[in-house]
Order: C-alpha cells, then structure tokens, then sequence
C-alpha cells in the first residue's frame, strides 16, 4: 500500500467516526457516498428509536445510499426511524407535512410550471420565472432580479409596469396559490423555519426520531437551507455537513458559500477530504487549474497504469446543428469516441457534457416542437422499454393533457393534469393509465400519424362524463419533427448540473464560449460559475478528459495546462 492510500483511507475513517456535529469538506471523488453509508452502517450506534436521515441533493444519490445498505445486507438500515431521500423529501415530509392542519392540505410542486401559473400586468410571465429569496437576518423575502433570465428581463424592461410592481405582482401570484393549496420548495422551507421556532411539541418528536442528520452535496444548498441546517444544529440534532465548496454550481438558485462557511465554523469541528478515489493524476492536476486558492492537485488515490493526456478537440460549433471536429470536419462526438477507444473506453462509458444541452447530441431530450413531436417523443419514451420513471412520468403527462382537452374540451386548460382532472371530475391516475395505453397502442410516428392519432382518439374508450366536441382537442398542425440519428446513441450526454455525483471512465466537455482561454486562465472561480461548472465536468472522468473548445482557444489553453504540468495532447 503506497502513502497516498494508506492517508486517503485514514481521513475516511477520521470522517467515518467522528462525533456530530461536525463538517467533511470533501474534494472530487473523495468517496463522500462510501463515508456516509459507513457512518451509518457502523455507528456511532444508534438505540432502536433513534434514526439517522442521510439526506442528498438528488435522487439518484439517495437510490445509491440505500443500495449500499441493501449491497451490505442492513436493509433495515433505509426503513423507519431512519431517512434516506433528497432534502427537499425530508423538508416535506419530516419538518412540514406532520404539522400542517388537518384541514389545510397542501401539494408540493417541484415547479409553479406544474400548476402554469402566470403573474399577469401588462403581460403574462410564468411565476417560475421570478425566484424568491429570504433574508437570513430578517426574515424578509424577495425576488431576486440577478437571477431573472434574459427573456424575462426584456419583457419587464419593456412592460409599463416597474419591478416592484411585477415584484408584488408575483408575490399576489404566490399568495393566490398557496390559498390554492400548492407550494413548491422554497414556501416548504419557509413552513419549516417557521414550524422549527414553534417550540417543544414540534422539535420535541424530531429530536427524538434523529439521532443524526447528515447532509451531502451542502454546497448546493440554498441560504435557506443552510438556514434550517443551523436551526435544527441550534434545537440539538447532532449534524453532519458534507460539501465540496469547489463544486459549488447552483449559485442561481441561492446558494451562498459565505453562509455554509459561518454553518462550518458553528459546526466546531472540520475533516478534510484531500484524496480522490476516481480520477488519474491528469486529472486531479486539471482539475486543480480550475479551482482557487492556487491549491496543489487533490492527489489521486488509485491512478490508473497508463495515463491518457488531457485532450483538446479544436471545435466548430455552428449556431444550429451539431459541433464538429475543426480538423475533419466530422461530429465531434465522433472524434472524442475514437480518442476512448485507443484508450480502450467503450462508448457506453462515454459521457458528453456542457454547460447548455443545445450543443450536446439529443438524446431523450423534451422536444420543443408542436404538440405532435411532443406526442411523437412521449411514444418513442413509453415504447423504448428503457427510460427512467421520471421520463416515462412526463410522457404520460403530455398524452395526459392531449386526452383531457379532447375529452373534455369545458374544463379549463390551465393548471397541472391533477387539476384538470379534478376540473374534469375524472381521477388522475385513471387518467394516467389510460393516457400510457393510448400512447402505447399508437403505431411508429410517421408522417400522416397526425391522422393515426385522431383516429385512435376517437375509438379509444372513454372515462366517465367525458363529452369530446367536434375536433376540439384533436392533433393539428405540422407532422411531428423527426428524431435524429443520435436519439438512440449508446453514449450519456446530459448537461453539467445532471452530471453532478457521476463518475464515466471518458468524458467530453464541449465549451463553445469564445473567451474559455482568458477564464480558464486568469478568471476566479469563486466570481465565474462557467469555471465551476467545468470543474464539475472534468471531475466525473475517470481515465480520459476531453475538451471541445473553439479553435482559436486551443493555443492559448495548452501552453497554459502545459505550464501548469498537465499533460496533453491537441487531437
Ligand atoms: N474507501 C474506498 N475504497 C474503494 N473505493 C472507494 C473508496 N472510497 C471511494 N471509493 C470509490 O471512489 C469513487 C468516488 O467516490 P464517490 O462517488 O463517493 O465520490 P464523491 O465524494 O461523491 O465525489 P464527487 O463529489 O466528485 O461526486 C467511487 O467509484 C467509489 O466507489
């Protein structure tokens, strides 16, 4: 065993047994999944009455944490008192939903675009559109203006209406919903602070369900988060802070690395995570160009015996269409495929990513198109066999809209498919199960399937008090948009902020910007979330990092990786 190992596994174990509170500052591939779950399986121990919630920032890491309980044979280590979910979950479930008043149900959305809800001046723009925010200090909320996107800022700049007026516009807006009976996370977190200083009879039965709460992926969580965090460390629930403050790449929803630094320093006690378990030591020293602070590489546990160099793919990429190889002209996935495959990495353990899916190959992608491409990618996600729940969830819910407004064509179109069901009289899942059959019995989409369809929908059999009026509510318009070619490539591509937590033996990161060797160079990571985003990006790879940037960047970049010992190669 070298001294690289034998420290990295030291430091897991410090963070294995260390008494809460305390806070792991973890670098990229530290193994902040395998410290966790150990902590949990191993102790401290827990009385049978005490759990511990081990709470992610996404679901997919949450589905890991409970299989390594299962891999370990201690299923009972995911059920009651324990939790095992994402923090929004925990916040609904466990801080919000048992103190709610028997006669106040509410639905937690995951977007205000799941009930469309609109603030209406002079012009509607979608409430998801504004993103709210709360002042630690005071209690106060606003709307954040710098997070306002583009489209939305034209539209109040040029609207007669000033932004404190759109500002209590949307604030009505919320209101109207909330009165509604929907609220999506951030109105559950401001429940939960609220719930959280209501005294004894709430805090009482939390403390003694939890002997622990700890907290992954924490630099991702917004001021309010860290808000409830220190709360619930202030009532006396030992906590466990995990975060790799480089990573941080959500800073648009709120998140703050000022206030998770005063949660550490309240916490008392800091480990460090300094080796990466995944990554080669090419890697770990790219990595290291992107990140401040001029800290030296994270060093690399368990490099691999042949390291490939950091690769630079001179690229075009058109203003539509798919980027391609300056030299060959050929797609540049191609390319960076070829590259894997002399190191021996198959496609399928090639992962494409970006900034923006624009310029990644689509691949299971929403379409924007006209209801029949929407309807046309709903068949092609039931009928794949292969598409995660969420995507299959999403069809349903297209074919779902298209079925209530033909059948019936009175209730009112706004609102979630629940409630136009409850418009409608029918009951959602009954809808649902019948909008999968629907989608599923349709033949391959082709170019008349437009006509393929209202046939189907006027032979299909009907729920209850469904009264379809003419061709209100049938498909129109143009034939939905052919897939392309790389719908069914064998390659992940997803966009950095779904990459996040993942590990591929061969990743490509496509930066189109003009200015990546200028901000690579001698840009602050703390000020440009780009430069975080791409350090997420290079450390999901494990073996092979590739990097698609516009040809007249590839100089400037490899003199400086080269100044900076990194290997590499212009492919
Ligand atoms: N003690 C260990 N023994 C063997 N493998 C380990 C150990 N710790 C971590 N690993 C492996 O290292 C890799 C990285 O671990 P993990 O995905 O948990 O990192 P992470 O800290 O979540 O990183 P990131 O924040 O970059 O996503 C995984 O393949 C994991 O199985």
């Amino acid at each position: 065993m070298n001294a690289v190992f034998e420290q990295a596994v030291a430091a897991q174990e410090r963070a294995i047994a260390a008494k809460a509170p305390l806070f792991v500052r973890a670098c990229p591939g530290a193994g902040k999944t395998h410290v966790i779950v150990s902590r949990h399986l191993r102790g401290p121990s827990v009385t049978l009455r005490h759990g511990r919630a081990l709470l992610s920032f996404t679901r997919a890491a949450a589905t890991q944490m409970r299989r390594r309980c299962h891999r370990d044979a201690r299923p009972e280590a995911t059920a009651f008192p324990h939790y095992i979910g994402t923090l929004d979950a925990f916040i609904w479930d466990a801080l919000v939903t048992p103190h709610l008043p028997a006669n106040r149900p509410l639905q937690l959305l995951d977007s205000w675009e799941r009930v469309q809800a609109e603030v209406n001046l002079d012009r509607p723009i979608p409430l998801s559109g504004f993103t709210f925010a709360r002042d630690p200090k005071t209690g106060q909320e606003s709307i954040r203006r710098d997070l306002l996107s583009h489209e939305h800022t034209l539209l109040i700049n040029s609207s007669r209406y000033g932004w404190d007026r759109w500002v209590s516009a949307a604030m009505e807006t919320r209101k109207a919903q909330f009165q509604a009976g929907y609220v999506t996370g951030h109105e559950s977190r401001l429940l939960a602070l609220r719930y959280l200083s209501a005294g004894e009879h709430v805090t009482g039965p939390l403390r003694s369900r939890f002997a622990e709460i700890v907290v992954d992926e924490a630099q991702d969580c917004s001021v309010t988060d860290v808000e409830i965090m220190t709360a619930l460390h202030r009532l006396g629930i030992p906590l466990v802070v995990v975060a790799d403050p480089d990573q941080m790449i959500y800073s648009w929803r709120d998140a703050e690395l000022r206030t998770l630094r005063d949660l550490a320093v309240e916490l008392g006690q800091t480990v460090e995570l300094n080796g990466n378990w995944r990554s080669s030591r090419t890697i770990c020293q790219a990595a290291a160009t992107l990140r401040s602070g001029a800290r030296p590489p994270d060093s690399a546990v368990r490099p691999p015996q042949v390291e490939p160099p950091l690769i630079l793919l001179p690229t075009q990429f058109p203003k539509s269409g798919a980027a391609t190889h300056a030299s060959t002209g050929r797609p540049i996935v191609e390319a960076f495929l070829d590259h894997a495959q002399v190191h021996g990495i198959q496609p399928a353990d090639c992962l494409i990513t970006a900034h923006s899916r624009s310029y990644l190959p689509a691949k299971n992608r929403r379409p924007s198109g006209n209801n029949a491409t929407m309807l046309a990618h709903a068949w092609h996600v039931i009928r794949s066999g292969t598409a995660d729940q969420a995507l299959v969830d999403d069809a349903c819910r297209i074919a779902a809209r298209m079925l209530l407004r033909y059948w019936y064509p009175d209730a009112p179109v706004n609102g979630s498919v629940e409630a136009r069901c409850t418009a409608a009289g029918v009951e959602f899942a009954g809808i649902v199960r019948r909008a999968y059959g629907f989608v599923y019995r349709l033949p391959e989409p082709h170019t008349s399937w437009i006509t393929d369809v209202n046939t189907a929908l006027k032979s299909a059999s009907r729920p209850p008090g469904a009264n379809p009026r003419g061709r209100t509510g049938q498909l129109g318009g143009k034939p939905p948009k052919p897939r392309t070619a790389t719908a069914t490539a064998p390659f992940r591509s997803d966009n950095i902020h779904q990459v996040k937590g993942d590990e591929h033996p061969a990743v490509l990161l496509l930066a189109p910007d003009n200015d990546v060797s200028s901000r690579w160079i001698s840009g602050d990571p703390g000020a440009d979330e780009s430069l975080r985003g791409w350090y997420v990006a290079v450390t999901r790879a494990q073996r092979l990092i590739a990097i698609g940037v516009r040809t007249d960047q590839v100089e400037p970049l490899t003199a400086y990786l080269t100044a900076r010992r990194v290997t590499n190669l212009v492919g």
